[in-house]
């Protein structure tokens, strides 16, 4: 179960910068509605990258990722070897739900030592590569192929094939034939999914099967999200958090931390900011005019950061909207026991750290509140896997629902094509000698 708490926007506890959202929903229905229904009406289109909405109704899909998971009951490690969109759903849900004994590694930077401290702590003979690129092109991602390919060809010969699963598009790119002609296992990305919203296929599925998420209960989340997407405006909740995030960023609220109260889902923030940022800051719309939209997404852990970036959010630029994700129960608690010559703690003894940290993100949400510091909580039941499915998949929506309400395509990310096009100048690939060529009589080489 997933409920949203938007009391803390409420001007009346918030002034100005608040949003008596009642009002909005009523103003803005129209709107909504508007929007839930291009998207819904464009989703068959592979052109228009909504192929997320259906993937958790793919039951086919799972069932091969876990008869997989099974014939491999060897893998001690596994390696995931992918970048953004490719690595970081799966390190979200693996973070918060996974269960081992399977150890997850991902390799999603080009540093070389901690390349090569993973490759020395590993046992080629018992580790499985997960190589994951939608494209087959992404730099950094292949480089750790060629090098962990390397590795266990050098320790296995022959048998490397055995330890390499390929996740890629189905048809484009260089690594969906070279899969098959090594007769490597190959899982699909489809194509109309983009990275960012990929969670749910085999780039996330695959090595969340490997440490034991419940990938049913999973689905099943994502697929509540969806119904909830269907929904009108007074019952549809993506459209509704998109409601708060437009209305708020109209009054120059363009700061968006995303701070789950919990350590289990530390990387959640991580996957949103991807997710947010890149869907969404975007110079065009669709009609091609210069809109430059965009708001910033911050990542913060509760109550971790209360010490580190909750000053800031209260007495800082009034440029925030703080989204804060609770839960009502704990999976298993533990008791802060009493302890003799500590009487000053004694508020503590004998009650538990489930309640402290419910007291602590109650008690902040509030106090952001008093210095009209706008926020609103998505309240779990608790952190399962039904309920992280529902909200990332409501996450997806929100971030769609918002790209409809800005007029801009929230599917490509035509702003990092550039910086990748200079990797390869500098690099000297093949064709790209002009281009090293201006950026040397630019003082870059
Ligand atoms: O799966 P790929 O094609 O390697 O892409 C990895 C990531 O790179 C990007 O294309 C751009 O940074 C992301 O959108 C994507 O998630």
């Amino acid at each position: 179960m997933l409920r949203l708490d938007l009391s803390n926007l409420d001007p009346r506890r918030v002034g100005a910068q608040g949003l008596d959202f009642a009002e909005a929903l009523r103003e803005e229905k129209e709107r909504l509605e508007a929007a839930r229904d291009a998207l819904w009406g464009r989703r068959g289109d592979a052109a228009e990258f909504l192929g997320w909405i259906d993937v958790p109704e793919d039951t086919e899909a799972v069932r091969n990722v876990l008869r997989y998971r099974q014939a491999n009951a060897w893998v001690e490690d596994f390696v995931v070897l992918g970048i953004g969109g490719s690595a970081l759903g799966a390190q979200a849900v693996s973070a918060a739900l996974g269960k081992g004994p399977v150890r997850l590694h991902f390799v999603d930077n080009v540093e070389p030592e901690p390349i090569l401290e993973l490759l020395r702590a590993l046992d080629p003979r018992k580790t499985l590569v997960n190589v994951i690129s939608k494209s087959g092109s992404t730099a950094e991602t292949m480089a750790a192929f060629l090098a962990f390919r390397r590795w266990l060809e050098d320790a296995l010969g022959a048998g490397w094939k055995e330890h390499v699963a390929v996740t890629t598009d189905p048809a484009r790119g260089i690594l969906r034939p070279y899969a098959q002609a090594e007769g490597l296992a190959a899982f699909e990305v489809p194509p109309a999914v983009g990275g960012r919203f990929s969670v749910t296929c085999p780039v996330g599925t695959l090595p969340l099967a490997f440490v034991g998420v419940d990938l049913e209960a999973f689905l099943a989340g994502c697929r509540k999200a969806n119904e909830t997407a269907q929904a009108g405006a007074e019952a549809n909740l993506p459209a509704q958090t998109a409601l708060v995030h437009d209305r708020l960023s109209r009054k120059g609220l363009n700061v968006n931390v995303f701070m789950p109260y919990s350590t289990r889902l530390r990387y959640l923030p991580d996957w949103f900011v991807q997710l947010h940022d890149e869907s969404l800051g975007k110079a065009v719309n669709r009609a091609g005019e210069e809109v430059r939209t965009g708001t910033t997404a911050v990542r913060a852990i509760g109550t971790t950061d209360q010490h580190a970036q909750v000053q800031l959010f209260r007495e800082g630029p009034h440029d925030k909207l703080i989204t804060l994700v609770r839960l009502e129960e704990a999976t298993e608690d533990l008791e802060i026991p009493a302890v003799a010559g500590l009487e000053a703690l004694d508020y503590l003894f004998g009650r538990s750290f489930f309640e402290l940290l419910s007291a602590e993100a109650k008690a902040t949400a509030h106090a952001l509140a008093k210095a009209q510091q706008p926020n609103f909580a998505f309240v779990l039941e608790r952190l399962d896997a039904y309920t992280l499915g529902w909200l990332m998949q409501h996450l997806m929506w929100q971030t769609a629902f918002l790209g409809e309400l800005w007029g801009i395509d929230a599917f490509n990310q035509p702003g990092v094509e550039l910086g990748k096009e200079y990797t390869y100048a500098l690099m000297g690939r093949k064709g790209y000698e002009p281009l090293a060529e201006e950026l040397k009589a630019e003082g870059v080489e």
